[in-house]
């Protein structure tokens, strides 16, 4: 079960449609399960088709008013609802890391990730502007303005389970418009406990209705396919993403799409190594592996290959997993055995195909296994082409710049990518040159709300966070005036 909560009652084992916290309509539950124990932590509403219908029926019924609420109203119930956030966060937290696995500390750091989403978006919610355009006609007047796109539905995955969301709703609500969640089925309790605290901001009922259950393609299915839905946003693996873009073809919906990704991590001869090894053991373990953001290919030029791989060792042996409730523990479990299953998998293709295990890669039972660097890796394993999500650094060398930029460019996936390199041509050559919605440079860490966050190739469409976030929720309308 849980831990100890100052707030007992964030913890809800039913859904929320249209301000009422339901039942499956057949009374199925689905079981979740804490990943570093396999313990159930407790049930949620085996939900499908009809609740998801019914959720969107109570989306479209509470927009008209909370469109109608001035940008201020709903900016000041946004901040409230942030406020809530930061004050329960240590409560949040405990859900996350009972849920999903990862250490307590990366998960109230994701609290706080995920308000400053609500925050953000309860400030650009009051800086939604139209435009005047002058006229070619004496006799009319150009006018456009911004509305709210109506109901959107969200899918989320497992890894962020509250910043996920958060980045969704927030620019939706900031905008105007309703919402019918699905939250991934191992990780429901974030979403669930985020709703409680949107009620008690005063988010009225049916702006945001979550939806549970195990059935994600019959649930999908009836948001896809629903005239009312107007827009769906979709954070998950590339493949699904694919699907669910071809489920929103009937309708034309707005989609905005945060897909996989293959992170490459380069370092050149002239990084600041000691800075580089920090920002790759960021890049690649923060959330144990598991994030779309990973370095899951590091890349090092040959004279420092060496050098590299010896400090990078000895901060991955210094890494601590176990229960991320435990002080000091620095990873986790991975969230499932498929999960486990597919970082072996990579281990032993990388084995199988030359390379060599420096550190970890043990499978100590459960969903743990060690965190691992693997040498001598070669463009033809697995490990360089798909998209590892777990604790495995894979360091490839390489010769000369050109060749860097043509391996990190090798995949179908363009999320984000990382460099080191502190010769300024090199840096605007290198970060020009690469294939990717974001590029760190000389740091392993570029997500905030600020910052528009996305990708380029199959890595998604659109941008979440930053100015540009809350585009996406938004129709432009232009009004030609005759006067
Ligand atoms: N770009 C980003 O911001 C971002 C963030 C997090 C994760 N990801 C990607 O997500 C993947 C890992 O997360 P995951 O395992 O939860 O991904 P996933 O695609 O398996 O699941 C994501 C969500 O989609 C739902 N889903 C699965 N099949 C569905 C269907 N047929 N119809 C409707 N919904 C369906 C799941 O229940 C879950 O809620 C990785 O590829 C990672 O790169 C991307
Ligand atoms: O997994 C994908 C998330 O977007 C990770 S991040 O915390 O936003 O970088």
């Amino acid at each position: 079960m849980f831990p100890t909560l100052k707030k007992p009652d964030l913890v809800r084992q039913q859904a929320i449609i249209g301000g009422a916290w339901l039942d499956a309509d057949s009374g199925a539950t689905a079981d979740v399960t804490d990943p570093a124990t396999g313990a159930v932590l407790g049930t949620i509403p085996a939900m499908g088709a009809a609740e998801t219908e019914r959720a969107i029926e109570a989306a479209a019924a509470a927009f008209p008013a909370w469109a109608a609420k001035s940008a201020k109203e709903r900016a000041a119930l946004l901040r409230r609802w942030n406020d809530l956030m930061l004050a329960h966060a240590d409560d949040l937290a405990a859900i996350m890391t009972a849920e999903q696995g990862k250490p307590l500390t990366e998960a109230r750091g994701e609290i706080v990730y995920g308000a400053s989403f609500i925050e953000w978006f309860a400030d650009e919610a009051r800086r939604v502007y139209g435009e005047t355009i002058p006229s070619p006609w004496a006799d009319k007047r150009l006018v456009v303005i911004k509305q709210p796109i109506g109901v959107c539905a969200a899918i989320t995955p497992w890894n962020f389970p509250n910043a996920m969301l958060a980045r969704k709703v927030g620019p939706a609500l900031a905008a105007g418009c309703t919402m019918v969640v699905k939250p991934a089925a191992q990780t429901p309790y974030s979403a669930l406990a985020m709703a409680v605290l949107a009620e008690e901001a005063g988010i009225p009922a049916g702006v945001i209705n979550i939806v549970t259950g195990t059935d994600a393609a019959a649930i999908g299915g009836v948001m896809t396919a629903s005239p009312v839905v107007k827009k769906l946003t979709f954070t998950g693996s590339t493949q699904v993403g694919r699907l669910l873009m071809r489920q929103s073809a009937d309708t034309i919906k707005k989609l905005s799409l945060e897909l996989g990704g293959n992170a490459p991590f380069i370092v050149f001869d002239d990084a600041d190594l000691d800075a580089a090894v920090e920002g790759a053991m960021i890049a690649k373990f923060r959330n144990n592996g598991q994030t779309c953001v990973c370095a899951n290919r590091i890349y090092v030029q040959q004279p420092v290959y060496d050098a590299f791989a010896e400090k990078l060792t000895a901060k991955v042996k210094a890494l601590k997993m176990g229960n991320g409730f435990e002080a000091g523990v620095t990873v986790g479990p991975l969230i499932d055995e498929k999960a486990v299953a597919k970082v072996k998998e990579h281990l032993a293709d990388a084995v199988a195909k030359g390379g060599t295990i420096v550190t970890g890669g043990e499978h100590t039972g459960g969903n743990f296994i060690t965190p691992a660097v693997v040498t001598g890796v070669s463009p033809a394993m697995k490990i360089s082409t798909e998209e590892t999500f777990g604790p495995l650094a894979p360091l490839i060398p390489f010769e000369t710049e050109a060749e860097a930029i043509r391996l990190a460019n090798a995949t179908e996936f363009g999320l984000a990518s990382y460099f080191y390199s502190r010769d300024i041509g090199r840096v605007w050559r290198v970060a020009e040159a690469l294939e990717a919605g974001m590029v760190g440079i000389n740091t392993g860490l570029v997500s905030t709300a600020e910052a528009p966050f996305g990708g380029v190739k199959q890595s998604g469409l659109g941008r979440e966070g930053s100015r540009h976030g809350i585009e996406d929720y938004l129709e432009m309308k232009y009004l030609c005036m005759g006067i």
